[in-house]
């Protein structure tokens, strides 16, 4: 079987690592190409892995030479590529979120379901990180009782000066809303997201740290820190709480001092160093997947229902108050 021909779109922070992961470290798998309107980064990139460089996204899609594609380019950008994907016939993995608002959302649930085939998988990755992945085979297997509720900790050293309160929600926040879906396998029907007096270390106007709970269809409930100028270190910790006891996940041993970019032991950087096996697995079982012509992880669906939440939590951003998720009928939509 010969390799499946990827192509990556969007090549800065995240695609550069998911470029470097396709050559280095999955097989069955080879990097054809390159895109991004910064010629230079690209070109860079393309030069180094030996991948050709197309200019045009649309076109990198299109073309003959790419079997299947990784999106990495900015949310705004992921609508118009995703349906490019879908009228080529062209699997992809899509980087969070899958666009940027639940009706656009839901636009790319449908065109997909048409298709008769699932193409899209979103970049969920929490759900492959051997951490998290433990916690949900614990309490799936019954053994702590029901659980309850869930507490998480999202917590970023910093990020670009561009980062508003509303991508707190949608580019930060949105992996609890998956983590809380996927553990509980329930609808979140009710965000309300508060916010404390901010930190002083970011521009006016920005409401940084986040406070949210999330309420589900099952009776279970989740709240979330979200905090993307913690200055230390990243720091994702998931709680669950149970009938017969609780599992924490993301703690370090000991010592609970954070400071100077220490915590008991060093703390890492960024997204990359924490989720990296996580990126890692998500990537390779993408690629068996694609193979066999099926997905293995989030679907447009989760996407769907993660920018639905996300919608509903930015009404409460600017409301403080508890707002009702609207999500379409599932059966309806998928048949
Ligand atoms: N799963 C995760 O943990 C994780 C982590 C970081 C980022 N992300 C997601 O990855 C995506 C990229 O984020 P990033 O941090 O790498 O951002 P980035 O700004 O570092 O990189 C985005 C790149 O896309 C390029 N770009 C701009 N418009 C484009 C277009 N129309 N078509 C193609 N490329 C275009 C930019 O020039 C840039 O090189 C976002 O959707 C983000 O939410 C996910
Ligand atoms: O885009 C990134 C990424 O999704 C990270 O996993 C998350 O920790 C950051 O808050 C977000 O800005």
């Amino acid at each position: 079987m010969s390799d499946l021909r990827v192509g990556v779109v969007g090549v800065g922070v995240m695609g550069a690592d998911h470029a470097e992961r396709v050559v280095r470290k999955t097989a069955g798998a080879r990097l054809v190409a390159v895109s991004d309107p910064d010629w230079a980064r690209a070109e860079g990139l393309g030069a180094r892995l030996d991948a050709r460089v197309v200019a045009d996204p649309l076109e990198l899609i299109a073309s003959n030479e790419v079997d299947a594609v990784i999106l990495a380019s900015p949310g705004f950008v992921h609508a118009e590529q995703l349906f490019a994907c879908l009228e080529h016939g062209k699997p992809v993995l899509c980087e969070k979120p899958l666009t940027m608002d639940a009706a656009s959302a839901l636009q790319v649930v449908e065109r997909e379901h048409k298709l008769g085939r699932q193409l899209i998988q979103v970049g969920f990755m929490r759900r492959f990180d051997p951490e998290y992945a433990a916690m949900k085979q614990l309490l799936d297997s019954g053994e702590l009782g029901r659980t309850l509720l869930l507490h998480n900790v999202h917590r970023n050293k910093s990020v670009p000066t561009t980062f508003r309160s509303e991508m707190i929600v949608r580019d930060s926040m949105v992996h609890e809303v998956d983590v809380a879906r996927w553990l509980f396998g329930s609808e979140i029907t009710r965000i309300t997201v508060r916010t404390p007096q901010p930190t002083s270390l970011v521009a006016d106007g920005v409401l940084d740290p986040q406070l949210a709970l999330f309420e589900l269809a099952n009776g279970a409930m989740a709240d979330v820190e979200v905090f993307v100028n913690f200055q230390v270190g990243y720091e994702v910790r998931c709680e669950a709480v149970a009938e017969r006891g609780s599992a924490t996940i993301g703690l370090g041993a000991g010592v609970f001092t954070r400071a100077g970019g220490q915590w008991g032991g060093a703390m890492p950087a960024d997204f990359r160093v924490r989720f990296e096996q996580a990126y890692d697995i998500e990537v390779q079982r993408w690629v068996d997947a694609t193979v066999r012509g099926e997905i293995d992880g989030p679907s447009a669906w989760d996407g769907y229902a993660a920018a639905a939440v996300c919608e509903a939590g930015l009404e409460s951003l600017s409301s403080g108050r508890p707002v009702e998720v609207t999500l379409a009928d599932r059966s309806k939509v998928l048949g």
